[in-house]
């Protein structure tokens, strides 16, 4: 079923439920047109999957073979890893607690954290959506409480989404509860390229990152000296928040990426042998993209009743 949710002099958008999700009406991807772009919007993980400029190709890279279902993230376009990012390393702690303490506070299978958070697994609502000449702007919002062991908080995330000729991209966290909390997060970007090897990101050179590949608990730290290469599996946390410019080569554009009060880029790519594991990469999808996120990493203050917003904003330009 497709509802037209707005249409107006300017753009038109509709929503229509995945075959996968007939249970529930609020598992919808909604569809955007607009003179300057067209997108396509998951409620289930308030996801960005698709932003195509008019004249450009996609910027987002989503996965052919990408898992619609509860309990899943959805590989490809933008998730949102909130509130952790990663694995959570308060569940090390917790684990360690146990055996210092004897006392058995161990989270149960089911409590253990999924990777990156669990906003990206979760039904998010439509707050507003409007429409003008510049661009469509859709307001997204997940409220929740006791969500977690780890992350009990109660808390509403809102998200803004201006599509135009570029994006603009906002994430509002609200600590709802009276207990000081922290988050980490990231906007996991998977960029659609050509190839990795046709890419270049000389704003990383010279900055310092943390290789997971390496150190699986990143701590040392090391300085991009040569042009990066996203050839390969790549796992690094770089600490910088400078605006990122990625230039493919081959198809002659180039994506720029500025980000506010986010202090890490991860540059993320699985490489052929890890990604012919993952069963939602489709056969060579790795190398249709590279994940440049504009994150934060390491564990922020997120004080009681206070609102932290992340942003970014996301243009392309062809170069021939
Ligand atoms: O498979 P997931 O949970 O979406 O994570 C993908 C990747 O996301 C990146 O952000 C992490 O740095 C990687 O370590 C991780 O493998």
């Amino acid at each position: 079923m497709t509802t037209i949710l707005l249409a107006n002099n300017f753009a038109q958008v509709t929503s229509t439920n995945l075959h996968h999700f007939s249970e529930v009406e609020r598992f919808a991807q909604l569809t955007i047109s607009h003179a300057h772009c067209q997108a396509n919007i998951s409620l289930y993980g308030g996801q960005l999957l698709s932003f195509q400029p008019t004249g450009h190709k996609d910027v987002l890279w989503l996965s052919k073979q990408a898992s619609y279902q509860t309990g899943k993230a959805i590989r490809g376009g933008i998730p949102l890893c909130w509130p952790w990012f990663g694995a959570n390393d308060k569940a090390d702690n917790q684990a360690s607690n146990t055996l210092s303490t004897g006392l058995n506070t161990e989270l149960s299978s089911q409590q253990k954290p999924v990777n990156h958070g669990f906003a990206r697994q979760l039904p998010w609502s439509i707050e507003s959506i409007s429409a003008d000449e510049q661009g469509v702007t859709l307001v997204l919002s997940l409220t929740g409480e006791d969500q977690h062991p780890l992350w009990p908080n109660a808390y509403k995330l809102t998200q803004t989404l201006f599509l135009g000729q570029q994006l603009k991209h906002v994430l509002a966290m609200s600590n709802l509860s009276q207990q000081d909390a922290q988050y980490s997060a990231a906007l996991h970007n998977y960029f659609a390229v050509s190839n990795p090897a046709n890419v270049s990101i000389d704003t990383l050179t010279g900055v310092s990152y943390s290789d997971k590949l390496s150190d699986k608990k990143v701590k040392a730290l090391s300085i991009q000296q040569q042009a990066v290469s996203c050839v390969g599996e790549i796992d690094r946390e770089y600490h910088s928040s400078a605006k990122m410019t990625i230039v493919d080569n081959l198809w002659q554009r180039q994506i720029d990426i500025v980000s506010h009060h986010c202090q890490q880029w991860v540059l993320w790519n699985p490489g052929v042998a890890l990604a012919n594991t993952m069963a939602d990469i489709h056969q060579g999808g790795e190398q249709e993209y590279v994940c440049l996120e504009a994150a934060n990493t390491r564990w922020q203050a997120l004080p009681a009743g206070e609102t932290v917003v992340i942003s970014q904003e996301i243009n392309v330009t062809n170069l021939d």
